[in-house]
């Protein structure tokens, strides 16, 4: 089954100089349950953009998103799906416990379940020792842990990300790579993310989409069959992120 079905969609923006920019062009995107899908293509190919329309943020101007099978004007289970984005936006006020219950405070989950489900949360992320520590006395990866755990807490069966480790030095972004393969297996989640790191989609992804830019088009889907956990420097990895390269 697929969890998330993009159907030839296509979008154009208004520039401010009232030209029409067309962004993305009859994309086709199919990411099968439990799978994990990298968007990449040169800057401004509309990545963003595409995942956007995925999470229902912005409307395409024709074609059709499904999840779970469902047209995404009859979804309703929005819950199910989170957003991670580029910057890790936790709230400065509010402690690590504080940041990763948002979600379930905006869901109105009862003060007790809360605590509980946090708690595991943190757990999960590595950071059971840091509830009570304020985004400021937090390192760049164990905010980006934080970032995670708020993505985590409502338990999504769909994970997107937009660049979510790029500001990270390499090996804590390694770090952040073995969690996430950790914990997508645990959990059975399915995620898109976007990446400019052809290594990191190599790393992370079963199917590599490659978008063409101006306007955005699918290229290519790879698909990257080699076993988990992925080493950045095993010859066969190596030899993937070479050809993907070829054919940005
Ligand atoms: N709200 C908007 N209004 C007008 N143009 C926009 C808007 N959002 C994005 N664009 C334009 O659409 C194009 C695609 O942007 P998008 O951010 O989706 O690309 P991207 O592939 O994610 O880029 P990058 O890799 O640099 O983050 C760019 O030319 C951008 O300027």
């Amino acid at each position: 089954m697929s969890v998330v079905k993009v159907d030839r969609v296509s979008k154009s923006f208004m520039r401010r100089d009232g030209v029409q920019l067309e962004v993305l062009r009859d994309i086709e995107l199919d990411v099968p349950e439990r799978s994990i899908v990298a968007l990449v293509g040169a800057s401004g190919c509309g990545k963003s953009t595409l995942l956007n329309i995925v999470a229902g943020l912005l409307q395409p101007d024709c074609g059709t998103i499904y999840l779970n099978n469902i047209r995404s004007c009859e979804f309703h289970d929005w819950r199910s799906m989170t957003y991670m984005f580029q910057e890790d936006r936790l709230f400065p006020w509010r402690t690590a416990a504080q940041n990763v219950a948002l979600g379930l405070e905006a869901a109105g989950v009862p003060r007790a379940e809360r605590h509980q489900r946090v708690s595991k949360t943190l757990d999960l992320v590595g950071l059971s020792q840091f509830a009570d520590v304020y985004p400021h006395e937090l390192s760049g990866g164990m905010r980006s842990r934080v970032a995670l755990g708020r993505s985590l807490v409502t338990e999504p069966s769909i994970l997107l990300m937009d660049e979510p480790f790029s500001k990270l030095d390499p090996s804590i972004r390694a770090q952040m790579h073995d969690e996430v393969l950790r914990i997508a297996a645990l959990k059975k989640m399915s995620i898109v993310f976007v990446t400019h790191d052809v290594e990191e989609a190599v790393v992370l992804a079963s199917k590599v989409v490659v978008l063409l830019p101006r306007p955005g088009r699918v290229r290519e889907n790879v698909l990257i069959d080699l076993p988990y956990p992925r080493n950045p420097v095993a010859p066969e990895v190596v030899e993937q992120v070479r050809r993907l390269r070829l054919k940005l």
